[in-house]
């Protein structure tokens, strides 16, 4: 693989100071028509077509797209205290609150702090069995239709079964059938909020619409969820060992509620649903963009249920055991290459500011796109290809830094990335030695670019395999 980051940076060198080049598409709405007939597409093309910064017109708002590396790192590392989260994440407010996602400043960096603990190694240590079990679960649950040739529905398969990971580890409750009403309003939010990311002209919250009533009863649902958690631990009282393991301690839930210091529950719900869905949508369409991907190239599936095999042989992983599947691994990140299910992100300058000699004017809405930077030319060979081997630590090129950042990067990079790493690594390590995922014939996969990338359908036939 070769990465020409170098290259694509050279601007950065220049004195002068100027704009980036415009595109403003038609008057009044803009780009909107193009961008809404098919935003992975425009994106990607815009990226290809005019490198590293452009600026882009969609109705009132301008928004300036930056796919080089070195302006990457500028935003997510170097000068970050200048770029905040930007408005467009204010269509996730109903949802997410004051939780950690939309959080600024001291109130982050506590809630940062707080939930931090959670994710070290050695609570990570601690969860493998836990997120295990689930899996365990799941696998059962496929026995069914693998016995009948049934077919499975990948994307609510793997929410469910990332949400029950998530609730097992981190909130030490077994689910009994509330993932069936928390995925579709989980769905039903996340849909109307990209509606409106990118629509100027939604129709207010306030009117009373069908798709506003779905959404607020969409939002009861959650919430009566989330409440729910929070009266069950009050009863239950705090220090709760849970599932994550005998000694481990107060889970994220404990943590969470021991730091509360008086402040409301609406602020604790905001926590819990912040972390909710960060934590088990996104996880759950990599895994089924993995077995989409893993279908198209048997070659790899060999490759993979070879190596977990030979370092697993059936048994259950320890932490240690993970590490080694370095094919897996490599597999995975390359899941997240061409489908990164936050697939593109914003902040807002709150000075002005100076990139190489780009000038960014304050107030100025910058937009970090994985799916369209993971996909350009000048920084991937192949780059619509599925080439697991340009991440293999021996002889996989490891200049890949901000060019690759399916979890962005910084200080405030995703806080679950070790965790979702974990996970998928279990769950692809056992299913693979159980069940041949061969995709049902006549299916038209298309990613659908909501706030997060899922494949549109992924209808999959489970078939057991059998040693050797
Ligand atoms: C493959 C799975 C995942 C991907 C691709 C992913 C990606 C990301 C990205 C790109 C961000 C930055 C968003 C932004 O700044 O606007 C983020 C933030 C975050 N993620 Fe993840 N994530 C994944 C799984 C998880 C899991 C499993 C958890 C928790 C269990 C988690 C918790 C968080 C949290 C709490 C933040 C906010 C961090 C902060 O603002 O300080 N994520 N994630």
């Amino acid at each position: 693989m070769t990465l020409v980051v170098d290259q694509v940076s050279v601007a950065a060198g220049h004195r002068s100071n100027h704009r980036p080049p415009q595109l403003k598409g038609l008057p009044v709405v803009g780009l909107l028509p193009e961008l809404r007939r098919d935003p992975l597409r425009f994106f990607t093309r815009v990226a290809r077509d005019h490198g590293g910064a452009v600026e882009l017109h969609f109705g009132l708002d301008r928004v300036t797209m930056l796919n080089d590396p070195v302006m990457i790192r500028h935003v997510l590392q170097d000068n970050r205290l200048n770029y905040e989260k930007s408005k467009f994440y204010d269509m996730m407010r109903s949802v997410l609150g004051e939780g950690i996602f939309l959080a600024e400043g001291e109130d982050w960096l506590g809630q940062r702090k707080t939930a931090s603990r959670s994710f070290q190694g050695c609570q990570l240590r601690r969860m493998t069995d836990a997120m295990q079990d689930a899996v365990d679960d799941m696998l059962q649950r496929w026995q069914a239709p693998a016995a009948q040739q049934g077919t499975l529905d990948m994307v609510p398969e793997m929410m469910r079964v990332t949400l029950d990971i998530l609730m097992r580890t981190l909130f030490s409750v077994r689910l009994e059938g509330e993932h069936e009403a928390v995925f579709p309003a989980m769905t039903r939010v996340l849909r109307d909020a990209e509606r409106r990311i990118w629509s100027p002209f939604a129709t207010p919250r306030w009117l009373p619409t069908a798709n506003n009533r779905g959404v607020k009863e969409a939002l009861a649902t959650l919430d009566s969820f989330v409440y729910g958690l929070i009266d069950q631990r009050r009863a239950e009282g705090s220090r709760h060992s849970g599932e994550a393991g005998e000694g481990a301690g107060g889970d994220l839930l404990d943590l969470l509620m021991a730091n509360q210091d008086g402040r409301s529950d609406k602020r604790l719900r905001d926590q819990i649903l912040s972390m909710i869905l960060a934590g088990h949508e996104t996880t759950a369409n990599a895994l089924a963009w993995c077995w989409y991907m893993l279908s198209l190239h048997p070659e790899s599936l060999r490759r993979v249920r070879t190596e977990c095999r030979s370092v697993l042989g059936g048994r259950r992983p320890d932490f240690a055991d993970l590490a080694k599947l370095t094919y897996t691994r490599s597999v995975f990140d390359e899941v997240l290459r061409l489908y990164p299910p936050l697939w593109t992100f914003s902040r807002t300058a709150v000075a002005k500011d100076r990139i190489g000699d780009l000038e960014i004017a304050a107030g100025t809405n910058v937009m970090l796109n994985m799916f369209a930077v993971h996909r350009r030319p000048e920084l991937w060979d192949n780059p619509e290809g599925f080439d697991p081997g340009r991440f293999d630590p021996e002889t996989g090129d490891p200049r890949r830094r901000f060019a690759y950042f399916p979890f962005s990067d910084g200080p405030r990079t995703c806080l679950g990335e070790r965790f979702a790493v974990l996970e998928s690594l279990i769950a692809i390590s056992a299913v693979v030695q159980r069940f041949d995922l061969q995709l049902v014939p006549g299916q038209e996969v298309k990613p659908e670019p909501m706030i997060t990338l899922r494949p549109s359908g992924l209808l999959m036939r489970p078939v057991p395999v059998t040693e050797g």
